[in-house]
């Protein structure tokens, strides 16, 4: 038997990242977490200690920050497939990498020049990963928060002896969307296709009556793909926010769907890929980024 190294990556994780660009007394801010790893011939300093070929995580770091003064930002994909490239065309023994960006979103206070207020909890992300020449692109949309108050339905699931959930005609239906896309290349306006996906995902939950939260989902993924050439897959991972009625019999109280009790634990995951059967393959894209 011999023991043998696997597959290995090593990068600086979550450089946190804030850019004011000026326009006269009107400032723009961007708000990033930038995780970059890199792979390559890195046997040496996992074997013996040999640092010759690593390109220390302090300087990717580095690199980021410098990156981000040497030219705007501009959209993550773009910033994301630049340090990727950079980093394997300028170390000899780096011959992948993988850039992941989140993008923390700010509203303008009021119109005002130059004071923001953080909307939601949701963000923009990317991840590009590079392998030579080759450049992958899944970008997505994380803690999407959506409800609706009814147009939701769930009945005709087996009744075993351990079944106790009541079949509803009438329910909430709320979920936290995190959502990822493949892109079949990278010659693509990405604000624009980012703002137009999670546009037609929100008119999907928004619009179909749903069944299941499993349909929902399908559909969501279903639409982007009719409406967005640029797009080979979607992945979507969606809790189930349970909203319970509450039972209020007790005080003599009919409860005609207008009180619940929202758990915030356990919830179902439901979780999946909507694609289309001639995608191009996916090359490296979704390699260690998680299923769904
Ligand atoms: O939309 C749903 N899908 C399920 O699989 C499920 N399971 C459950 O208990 N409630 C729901 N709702």
């Amino acid at each position: 038997m011999a023991i043998v190294l696997g597959p290995n990556q090593y990068g600086k994780a979550e450089n946190r990242l804030v850019t004011v660009s000026r326009n006269g007394s009107v400032h723009t801010i961007k708000d990033l977490t930038v995780s970059t790893s890199l792979r390559g011939d890195l046997a040496d300093t996992h074997l013996t200690g040999d640092n010759a070929k690593v390109l220390a995580t302090d300087t990717q770091k580095n690199t980021v920050y410098a990156f981000a003064k040497e030219a705007p930002v501009g959209e993550i994909e773009d910033f994301a497939l630049r340090l990727g490239r950079h980093f394997v065309s300028s170390q000899e023994a780096i011959t992948g990498a993988r850039v992941l960006i989140d993008e923390h979103g700010w509203e303008r206070i009021d119109g005002h020049d130059h004071s923001f207020v953080r909307g939601s909890d949701e963000k923009r992300t990317t991840a590009v990963t590079i392998d030579g020449e080759q450049a992958w692109v899944v970008s997505g949309v994380r803690d999407l928060v959506v409800l609706k108050s009814t147009g939701s339905e769930f009945h005709g699931y087996p009744k075993d002896p351990y079944t106790t959930l009541k079949e509803t005609n009438d329910r909430i239906l709320a979920t936290s969307v995190t959502a990822r896309w493949r892109y079949v290349g990278t010659d693509v306006d990405w604000a624009k296709s980012f703002t137009e996906i999670r546009s037609i995902m929100l008119k999907t939950f928004a619009d179909k009556h749903s069944l299941s939260l499993q349909q929902t989902l399908y559909a969501m993924g279903e639409a982007v793909l009719n409406t967005r050439p640029e797009v080979a897959e979607v992945r979507l991972s969606m809790p189930n926010k349970h909203h319970f009625l509450v039972d209020l019999s007790p005080f003599g109280l009919e409860n005609d769907n207008e009180v619940f009790y929202a758990a915030d634990r356990p919830y179902g995951l439901i979780e999946g890929s909507v694609l289309r059967d001639d995608a191009p393959d996916a090359g490296q894209a979704w390699s260690t980024l998680p299923t769904f």
